[in-house]
């Protein structure tokens, strides 16, 4: 479903990606592992058509992203592709539901169904009694959870995140890895997952070892 040709990206001077090649399946929660500096994060922003690789191409469900227009590539990521940060990046005014139901009111989906979507996948991620809570009143597990919901709600094929459980202790490190894997046999999404944590790249269903900006392993 997603596959990475040749990429290579160059910042200056600095060849940060020598020429990746990768075929990703659905259905599947991947991990991308490697030292600090290995280019993990730049991989994961041009899977998710957010940084423009130097040359080279990905297709995700057989569309080239690398040749889309701005407006195309806005509503193929909408439609597509969820984001989880490390930094949750909720908006602080709007209510844990408001914001899991935004990303469907912009995909311009009948309110009434985004809402009960909205409701649904908060249920299931155990926050159905925190649907009218703002961010800042929330734990960080919760958060995180909430802004998993938000990627989830247009039902994107893939979810790229990078550092999710970076700033979560241990309890709930764990609650969210094994959400990724309900939701992966729940719904078939395919989680791309940039993490330093070897407890997920161990459960993952592949590991991809990156080393000074080429895959060795995986
Ligand atoms: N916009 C940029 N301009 C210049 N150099 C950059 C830019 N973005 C990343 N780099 C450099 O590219 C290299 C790879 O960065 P990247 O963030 O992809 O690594 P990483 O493997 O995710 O590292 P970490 O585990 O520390 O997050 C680093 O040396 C970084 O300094």
């Amino acid at each position: 479903m997603i596959s990475v040709k040749n990429i290579r990206k160059v910042f200056g001077q600095l060849e940060v990606l020598k020429g990746i090649n990768l075929d990703i399946e659905s259905n599947q929660v991947v991990s991308i592992v490697g030292a600090s500096g290995a280019g993990k994060t730049t991989l994961l922003q041009i899977m998710g058509s957010l940084l423009n690789p130097s040359s080279g191409d990905v297709l995700i469900d057989g569309a080239n992203i690398c040749l889309m227009t701005d407006k195309e590539l806005s509503s193929f990521r909408n439609e597509k592709i969820g984001f989880v940060f490390q930094q949750h990046h909720l908006l602080p005014e709007f209510t844990a539901f408001e914001n899991v139901c935004i990303p469907g009111y912009i995909a311009r989906k009948d309110n009434r169904e985004v809402e009960q979507q909205a409701k649904e996948l908060l249920e299931l991620l155990g926050l159905s009694h925190r649907l009218s809570h703002r961010p800042q009143e929330l734990s960080g597990g919760e958060q995180q959870r909430v802004a998993i919901a938000r990627a989830l709600i247009n039902n994107p094929s893939v979810i790229f995140a990078d550092e999710p459980s970076g700033n979560l202790d241990s309890h709930n490190k764990q609650e969210l890895h094994s959400l990724f894997f309900k939701l992966r046999d729940q719904f078939g999404h395919t989680f791309v997952v940039v993490t330093h944590d070897l407890e997920l790249a161990k459960m993952s269903d592949r590991i991809i070892t990156l080393n000074d900006g080429q895959v060795v392993n995986g």
